[in-house]
């Protein structure tokens, strides 16, 4: 685990650029910019490869496209690679929506992703993994999680995170998982986009994706934990402000104070 990699994060202040969704943009810019990365998002297809030109990282999340939306998607995923940078989709809700998962796999047909971050039910589906996924949730499943992380890195030839109260982070045959965090992630919607694009920071930073991949992991949760646990009776409005100023105030010391991970 290269833990160091936040303080170079934070000295090189990455431009990271997001197609988001409209829920949760504000978070992910604000949090991406709280913790020492320096956030971008577009909706216009004409400024795609001025936009990804400028970027160190591309963040693609699924989240509440429209078809027009879809065109920018597959023309910033193709510019992407064609430039090598960094690319991370977060595939939202495509365990519970057919045509979510049908529109994913139509697009990772057209680029390749480096890395993957969605939950047990985003991560099953694109695995083509028997799971009953609730909407945005990761809902419940019989399978192993290792065994679906691992195959859809497999599939898809990238590194996948498999996010949940375990981050279980994979290049297909190497494991780590992530032991830190809290339940309150769970009731502040945004958590896992935050987490997508602080993956895609981190990428812009280390050319080893399973690195930067864990590495983010461990940052987001260690902080998230550690602001939960220093303030008594935290309810859903008060953890996103707190998690907010814990991105920006939190020491790569005091994360590797409390990292637990395997
Ligand atoms: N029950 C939990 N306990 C601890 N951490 C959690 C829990 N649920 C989610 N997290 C953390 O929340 C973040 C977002 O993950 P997740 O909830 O799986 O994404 P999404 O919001 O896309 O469903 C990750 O950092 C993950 O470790
Ligand atoms: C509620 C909602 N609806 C479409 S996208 C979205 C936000 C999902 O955010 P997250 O997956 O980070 O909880
Ligand atoms: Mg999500």
């Amino acid at each position: 685990m290269k833990l160091d990699l936040l303080d170079t994060l934070r000295q090189q202040n990455p431009i990271v650029f997001n197609i988001s969704n409209f829920v949760t943009v504000q978070d992910v810019a604000n949090g991406l910019n709280a913790l020492g990365a320096s956030p971008i998002m577009s909706e216009e297809v004409a400024e795609a490869d001025e936009m990804v030109g400028l970027s160190s990282a591309v963040c693609l999340n699924l989240g509440a496209f429209t078809q027009v939306q879809v065109e920018q998607i597959r023309k910033v995923g193709e510019l992407a690679n064609q430039k090598h940078k960094p690319l991370v989709i977060d595939p939202v809700a495509v365990g519970a929506v057919a045509y979510r998962k049908q529109v994913a796999v139509n697009l990772l047909n057209h680029f390749h992703p480096d890395v993957i971050r969605g939950n047990a039910g985003e991560i099953a589906a694109l695995a083509d993994v028997e799971w009953n996924a609730k909407g945005i949730d990761a809902g419940e499943g019989a399978g192993d999680l290792e065994a679906i992380a691992k195959a859809c890195a497999q599939k898809l030839s990238c590194v996948v995170i498999l996010s949940g109260p375990t981050d279980i982070i994979t290049d297909g045959m190497r494991v780590v998982k992530v032991l830190n965090g809290t339940p309150l992630f769970q009731i502040h919607v945004g958590s896992g986009d935050m987490l997508s694009s602080i993956v895609a920071a981190f990428c812009a930073v280390d050319e080893d994706y399973f690195e930067a991949a864990q590495t983010a992991c461990l940052v987001f949760a260690a902080i998230g934990e550690r602001v939960a646990k220093a303030t008594p009776n935290l309810g859903a409005g008060s953890f996103s402000v707190q998690l907010m100023d814990g991105l920006q105030l939190t020491t790569t010391a005091q994360i590797e104070a409390i990292a637990a991970y395997q």
